[in-house]
């Protein structure tokens, strides 16, 4: 079965929409020039209004390490996401202050990108073409990946069963392809979820 993590939550209609759906992730962007942006405060209040079965996720980019530590220490989130330039040794100074699984975002452009992501200590690797801007990347690359990784980039309900079936990722994450005009559209929710698990049933 493949999870779904459904990224970009900012509104409590976003979060009356994913405790319908019910993806096992769902993630809030810590990144201040993103239009799906969220404060710590914001995301403690929506975090708290999650179906406990939804696993709140944080999405940062080169954050202080501080910073995330305090998300996870207020219970705004269980898991985190590196999406910016996180090095080993980022990665092993925040484990020090935090006991939530990473998940380490890589831009895939080549196979060499593919095996940096997979030599990285982070729990999962997630991989994508770019940073929560709906770009697909070419899928081929990572066809053969034994590591289980999220599949991210440009994902909607018209392309996500054909992306599950050629690289079977450990969870597809999608943020653009559930949005209208920059907002989560519960439709688009709805046939996305719908379009992974029938894949999972085949
Ligand atoms: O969503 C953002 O604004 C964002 C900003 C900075 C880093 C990552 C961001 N989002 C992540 O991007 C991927 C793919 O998103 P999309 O479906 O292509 O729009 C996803 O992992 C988000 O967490």
């Amino acid at each position: 079965m493949t999870r779904i993590k459904m990224c970009g939550l900012h509104s409590r209609a976003d979060i009356e929409a994913v405790n319908e759906v019910l993806p096992e992730y769902a993630g809030f962007v810590f990144v201040p020039n993103s239009h799906r942006g969220v404060t710590l405060d914001e995301a403690r209040a929506l975090s708290a209004l999650l179906d406990e079965v939804i696993c709140p996720v944080g999405v940062f980019l080169d954050a202080p390490v501080a910073f995330v530590a305090a998300a996870c220490d207020v219970g705004a989130i269980r898991m985190v996401q590196l999406h910016g330039r996180e090095d080993e040794a980022y990665v092993a100074a925040l484990r020090k202050r935090v006991s939530a699984p990473i998940i380490q975002a890589f831009v895939v452009r080549d196979a060499a990108d593919v095996q940096r992501a997979l030599a990285c200590s982070a729990d999962y690797v997630l991989l994508d073409a770019g940073r929560g801007d709906g770009r697909a990347f070419d899928w081929s690359l990572v066809a053969n990946v034994q590591r289980p990784f999220f599949l991210a980039g440009g994902l909607d309900s018209g392309n996500v069963a054909q992306a599950v079936r050629a690289v079977r990722p450990f969870a597809v994450d999608v943020s653009s392809g559930i949005e209208t005009n920059k907002t989560k559209d519960i439709r688009k929710m709805r046939a996305f979820a719908m379009a992974v698990r029938a894949e999972g049933e085949l």
